[in-house]
């Protein structure tokens, strides 16, 4: 069995020092990792007391049947509640973020640094070859109005990732390109001198040669109030707060995620550049919740996306589970989502229900005063379909942990949705990662949760031991069983779920909602087909009133009406050619008989 801490050479050296319990690590495993991450300050996990794993040990009937096997099941276990407890000084720093800053602000102290900058450039790069943020808070090096993020997840860093790793040299074509990277990851915010110095130089670079490219602002505007109407808060998460906003220019609804305590300058700062970055390059899919704009305001990140009507599927199932036919509709839009973030070689890394959301019917884009103004006799139409469970879209949202598989930097989602491996640090197959977190939220939603957050039920379902859900099919629980696997290459792919045999059944689910659409849109016919008549019978009357009116009341002007109508009658004739030509005839025959 493989335990929880994985820790690298360097990273030994770096905190040996620091936790003493850290002796207790099995460098064994570290020979078994096979782990592809460039970054040799690898995260890591530190071993935390954690009352309810106390409890488990005391109670578990397992543990007193076998301790040792208990022992080693709790040393993997998310310490979950002891993580959170960890969080200091109003940071989300978890351990993990903790000891990565406290590594980085080291670097140059630390043996590790030390050797990192005795090898070549190119192991340099290696080393720290993530590209940074521009801060949002430091205006001492830059102008706003001269410098502009990267965004790592765009096809072009991608692209320049791998001709990076291609080549020896740099050309001479992306040469600005890591000029801008060599700033970026020269830390210039921090207070080293050295690595100032550095920023600076290719700052300068940067000025005589980076691209014209859209920037990020990294100073503070104001634009919540004045841009936008605060309708009400519809959701509140560990980073930010949402607020559902009518823009006051265009009147459509957005949902405006600002996070809870201001960023610039805090760990919170990539966390929520990373969301931005990765809502900037995936907003463009059905299944992904639609991105608008982002902005710092005040120091906090604001970031305006579409606003999802049905809200999250976690307010969903409080009602009640979903069933199978509901359970195909959410894996159909799901999968189709994930399939999308996979072919950019991005993953999510933080699926569950409280991060898919959903849209429901067809006015969704309407505010509600609009609604109820231009009432054209379909809201009730539209009010019978709202309970539709096929008119329901679901999205993909909360791209904050989003990384990408090239150059991951996984900063692990909840513990409750968690694959094991990615608790042991094997990142050698996330897209299956996100294929686990589907696979046990599909689980929940369908009448398995609650979920454990550790101990012996957290490693069960971790270890092949899925319970059958009683309402769902055989094929559903199998499917669901298999996502879920132990070994990730066991897991399908978002791409063989997708054309799985179970979901070919959704698509005559869809036709049912074509269908559905299609009785919308007769009903709607129907409607304007009454208008209509109705439309013409008002005219008909009208018609017969002024004809009574004409006949009883005045006569010669009527008479003068007909004349004037006979007269342009007469009046138009010559125009049409053969009427020209019969009329001069005409004209000439009577001045001959004149004449
Ligand atoms: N686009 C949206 N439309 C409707 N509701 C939303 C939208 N975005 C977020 N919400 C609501 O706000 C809640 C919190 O949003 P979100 O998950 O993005 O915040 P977070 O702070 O990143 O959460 P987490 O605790 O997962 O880190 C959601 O669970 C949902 O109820
Ligand atoms: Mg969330």
């Amino acid at each position: 069995m493989a335990m929880a801490f994985r820790l690298s050479k360097h990273e030994t050296s770096i905190i040996s020092a620091e936790d003493t319990s850290l002796e207790q690590l099995d460098s064994s495993v570290e020979m078994r990792s096979r782990s592809p991450s460039p970054l040799i300050f690898n995260p890591r996990k530190l071993r935390f007391a954690d009352d309810d794993f106390d409890k488990d040990r005391q109670e578990s009937p397992q543990q007193k049947k076998k301790p040792n096997a208990v022992a080693r099941d709790n040393d993997m276990s998310p310490p979950c509640q002891k993580v959170r407890a960890l969080r200091l000084f109003n940071t989300p720093a978890t351990p993990k973020t903790i000891l990565q800053k406290s590594t980085t602000n080291c670097n140059h102290l630390s043996a590790a640094a030390a050797a990192a900058h005795s090898v070549k450039r190119e192991d340099v790069y290696k080393v720290t070859e993530r590209p940074r943020s521009l801060p949002l808070h430091n205006h001492r090096t830059m102008q706003p109005q001269d410098t502009a993020n990267v965004n790592p997840f765009t096809p072009d860093s991608l692209l320049a990732h791998n001709k990076k790793r291609c080549r020896t040299q740099f050309g001479r074509e992306n040469l600005n390109l890591s000029a801008m990277q060599k700033f970026l990851l020269s830390d210039a915010g921090e207070d080293d001198g050295a690595q100032d110095a550095n920023g600076l130089d290719s700052m300068r670079e940067i000025h005589q040669q980076a691209p014209k490219r859209l920037a990020l602002h990294d100073t503070n505007i104001s634009r919540f109030k004045r841009e936008f109407m605060q309708v009400s808060v519809i959701g509140v998460g560990e980073f930010g707060v949402v607020f559902q906003c009518v823009n006051r220019l265009d009147g459509c609804i957005y949902a405006i995620k600002k996070s809870k305590k201001p960023v610039a300058g805090s760990s919170f700062e990539k966390r929520a550049l990373n969301e931005v970055w990765a809502h900037a390059v995936l907003g463009k899919h059905d299944n992904v919740v639609r991105y608008y704009s982002a902005w710092a305001e005040d120091d906090h990140m604001l970031i305006q996306n579409e606003f999802c009507d049905g809200g999250s599927l976690h307010a969903r199932i409080q009602e009640h589970c979903l069933g199978e036919s509901e359970l195909k509709i959410l894996l159909m839009h799901v999968i189709e989502g994930l399939r999308y973030i996979h072919s950019n070689d991005l993953v999510h890394m933080d699926i569950k229900p409280e991060n898919i959301f959903s849209t429901m019917n067809p006015t969704a884009h309407k505010t509600q005063q609009q609604v109820s103004k231009d009432d054209d006799g379909m809201d009730s139409v539209y009010e019978e379909l709202r309970s539709s469970e096929n008119l329901v879209t679901y999205k993909i949202g909360d791209l904050g942990h989003v990384t990408s598989v090239n150059e991951p930097y996984v900063e692990e989602g909840d513990c409750r949705y968690l694959s094991k491996e990615i608790l042991q640090e094997d990142y050698s197959n996330l897209f299956k990662a996100d294929i686990f977190s589907l696979g046990i939220t599909l689980f929940e939603v369908a009448g398995g949760g609650p979920l454990p957050k550790n101990g012996p039920e957290w490693h069960k379902l971790r270890n092949g031991e899925v319970p059958a859900i009683p309402a769902l099919s055989k094929d559903f629980n199998e499917l669901i069983a298999q996502m879920m696997h132990p070994e990730p290459n066991e897991r399908p792919s978002s791409m063989s779920i997708y054309s799985h045999p179970i979901l070919s059944a959704v698509d005559s689910k869809s036709k049912l909602q074509l269908g559905l659409e299609l009785t919308v849109e007769k009903r709607k016919n129907e409607i304007l087909m009454n208008k209509l008549r109705e439309a013409k019978k008002q005219i008909k009357m009208l018609e017969q009133r002024v004809s009574v009116l004409a006949a009883s009341n005045t006569p010669e002007p009527l008479d003068g009406q007909r004349c004037l109508r006979s007269f342009t009658r007469r009046m138009r004739t010559p125009f049409g050619s053969h009427g020209k030509f019969h009329n001069l005839a005409d004209r000439n025959k009577n001045v001959i008989t004149n004449v």
